[in-house]
């Protein structure tokens, strides 16, 4: 049978637990075809960046062009733009209507603490990018940097999320992978939909190995999309879908710091 096809606009994470490879490995894992548009090179690994190589904007546009000149893409996804330039034309390509069931991932800073997009890209991702998604995951970290405030609280998180929604986006999610103050035995994710607020909340898995939470949490979100689940139904997914990669992987050893997620978790290897 012919597969659903997603498309991630995605920097590459040479360990392969984060970026386009995370978002591939997801889409494959949930029975989606992926295609990708490589926006930077990342010399990476378990333990920090050490290098990152951009791809000029007009190239990343050729790569989705050829792809959505070609290809059925339902759901779009967007990770590290590592640049204003890549945001902005990804914006553009928005505006144009190209870019279906969008889930932009406003990917800032790695959390070895290593930066992945210039500084001037923020304020154009508040004014160009977001307004356009379907739906967008910040994490907490990154919801700060946005609204230019602090958010140490549940309650925080959710106004957050409240103000992230009124720039435009038709869902906002404020991830809880860092934990809250009054959320640290759970990983809570703080949804805004039209108008209302509810959470999305897991058990906090007790694991190094969170390399590549963001992105795949928003590739799953998109390949839900791409399979024609309402959004909804598409966060809920991917939050499990998480959930289950965290644990299966919270006991391997890749790596000399924060290692990978187990995406095939239901596949023969893992069980
Ligand atoms: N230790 C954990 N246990 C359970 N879920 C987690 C854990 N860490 C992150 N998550 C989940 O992973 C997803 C990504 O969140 P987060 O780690 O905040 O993103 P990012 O990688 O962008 O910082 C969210 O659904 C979050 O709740
Ligand atoms: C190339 C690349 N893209 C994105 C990230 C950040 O990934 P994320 O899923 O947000 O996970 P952590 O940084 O929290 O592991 C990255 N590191 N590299």
């Amino acid at each position: 049978m012919t597969p659903p096809v997603a498309l991630t606009i995605a920097g590459s994470d040479s360990s392969g637990g984060a970026g386009i490879q995370a978002d591939l490995k997801t889409f494959a894992a949930l029975g989606v075809f992926g295609t990708s548009a490589v926006t930077a090179l990342t010399a990476q690994n378990t333990s920090g960046v050490r290098g990152v190589h951009p791809v000029p904007a007009e190239f990343v546009i050729a790569q989705v062009d050829a792809v959505l000149d070609d290809l059925p893409v339902t759901a779009v996804k967007t990770g590290m733009l590592a640049t204003a330039d890549v945001v902005r034309a990804v914006a553009d390509l928005a505006a144009a209507g190209r870019l279906p069931g969008l889930v932009v991932d406003p990917v800032m800073v790695a959390s070895s603490g290593d930066p992945l997009l210039e500084p001037q890209a923020e304020r154009l991702y508040l004014e160009a990018l977001l307004p356009q998604a379907t739906v967008i995951t910040p994490n907490v970290r990154e919801a700060e940097v946005l609204l230019d405030t602090s958010i140490r609280t549940l309650t925080e998180q959710r106004e957050a999320a409240r103000a992230l929604g009124a720039l435009g986006p038709s869902t906002v999610v404020v991830k809880g992978g860092h934990p809250v103050t009054d959320s640290a035995d759970a990983a809570v994710d703080v949804v805004w939909n039209d108008g209302s607020v509810y959470e999305l909340r897991g058990p906090r898995i007790d694991t190094g190995n969170n390399h590549g939470t963001g992105c795949t949490f928003a590739a799953a979100t998109a390949a839900a999309l791409a399979m024609g689940r309402d959004v909804h139904g598409a966060l809920a997914g991917a939050k499990n879908f998480v959930s289950d990669a965290l644990a299966a992987g919270a006991a391997w050893r890749l790596g000399q710091g924060h290692g990978p997620l187990d995406h095939f978790f239901s596949s023969p290897r893992s069980r």
